[in-house]
């Protein structure tokens, strides 16, 4: 007997036809509550759940006793408990790496964007109010040779220094849990404490993952200790910022402009003040937004589930608590 899957994202046919050649499929097109009520009903019979951006908590997942793997089409796995699914043995899954070089893109191409007013000088022609040479008010800041922050030196911070560092000459720092040698000796990064960092970077960018850890870690104290020259990229997610304090700290000029692609609330309600700041470019999370990385990820999620599902580790797996709970238990 095929194993049933939950699908909640459509697929390539491509990656469909491989899915259906293992396990009996069902798909849940749409997440909206309609949606959602087609997924409760379809979890009792689910061994395995495929999708993203869906938060899977305790609540719902009681209602899947014979789950044993999901696999998430996102590196982020905060949309996910983990605790709960270790102790119930079931194997989460993301896709590290297939995004790293487009995420970084769409970082780069906020704080090229911000900088250079991109977004705002676009519009000012196309609402046919170019009348005459541009002057110093529409003028934006350089981007090459400024120091660039990261906070949160992994697989994606690492990409964007890549591009700070080579592309457009820009001496790097950046903060993490702790000092990454090999990228010091690459890049000529150096480490800094998050106060100095703040205190230091002309761009700070977010790149680290929403943890209990994380959650609010940039608020009314960590803008004041910016510039008011400072650019704030954030393509971590929405909710390691106090949006509130942020919102302050653009009008009142704490700091120059923010591009944004993750924000608390996802979609952005158009009602947001955020949308009626001029040195705001806000993306509706994009970061990994290609055709050819989308369907990279699908790929992943799919190997990842296809391998949980035979009973093998997979590849990206992110709770090895419970892989080893299940060999400990005899499961595998
Ligand atoms: N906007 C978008 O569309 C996308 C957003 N993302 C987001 O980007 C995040 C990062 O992805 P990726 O680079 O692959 O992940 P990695 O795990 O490779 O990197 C995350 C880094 O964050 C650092 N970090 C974690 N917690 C802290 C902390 N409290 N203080 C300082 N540093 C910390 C870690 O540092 P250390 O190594 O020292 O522990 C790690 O190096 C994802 O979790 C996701 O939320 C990802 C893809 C697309
Ligand atoms: O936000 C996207 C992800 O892959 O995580």
């Amino acid at each position: 007997m095929k194993k049933q899957v939950v699908l909640y994202k459509k697929l390539s046919p491509l990656l469909m036809a491989r899915l259906h050649e293992h396990t009996d499929v069902t798909l849940i097109d749409n997440l909206n509550p309609e949606g959602i009520e087609q997924l409760r009903a379809a979890l009792p019979r689910a061994h395995g759940l495929l999708g993203a951006s869906l938060k899977l908590d305790g609540e719902l997942l009681d209602l899947a006793p014979n789950l044993e793997a999901i696999a998430s089409v996102s590196v982020g796995v905060d949309n996910y408990d983990i605790d709960y699914l270790t102790e119930r043995r079931i194997l989460l899954s993301n896709t590290p790496d297939v995004l790293t070089e487009t995420t970084a893109d769409t970082g780069f191409a906020l704080i090229l964007a911000t900088a250079r007013r991109v977004v705002e000088l676009a519009n000012m022609v196309r609402a046919g109010q170019w009348n005459r040479n541009i002057g110093p008010v529409h003028f934006g800041t350089d981007v090459h040779g400024k120091t660039l922050g990261i906070i949160g030196m992994g697989r994606i911070g690492e990409a964007l220094a890549q591009r700070g560092h080579f592309g457009f000459g820009m001496p790097v720092i950046y903060h993490s849990h702790s000092p990454k040698p090999a990228v010091e000796q690459r890049f000529d990064a150096q480490y800094r404490s998050l106060t100095a960092l703040l205190q230091q970077a002309d761009f700070i960018c977010l790149t680290l993952p929403l943890t209990a850890e994380t959650e609010g870690l940039i608020g009314a104290e960590e803008f004041a200790l910016m510039r008011p020259e400072s650019i704030f990229i954030n393509i971590s997610r929405g909710k390691v910022v106090d949006e509130a304090a942020l919102i302050e700290a653009l009008r009142t000029g704490q700091i120059r402009a923010a591009g944004l692609d993750v924000f608390e609330r996802e979609p952005l309600n158009v009602d947001s003040p955020l949308l009626t700041l001029n040195n705001v470019v806000a993306t509706p999370h994009m970061g990994s937004a290609t055709h050819e990385t989308r369907e990279a990820m699908a790929g992943c999620a799919v190997d990842n589930l296809l391998m949980a599902l035979a009973g093998e580790r997979p590849k990206n797996l992110v709770n090895v608590g419970a892989w080893s709970g299940r060999k400990d238990f005899g499961v595998c």
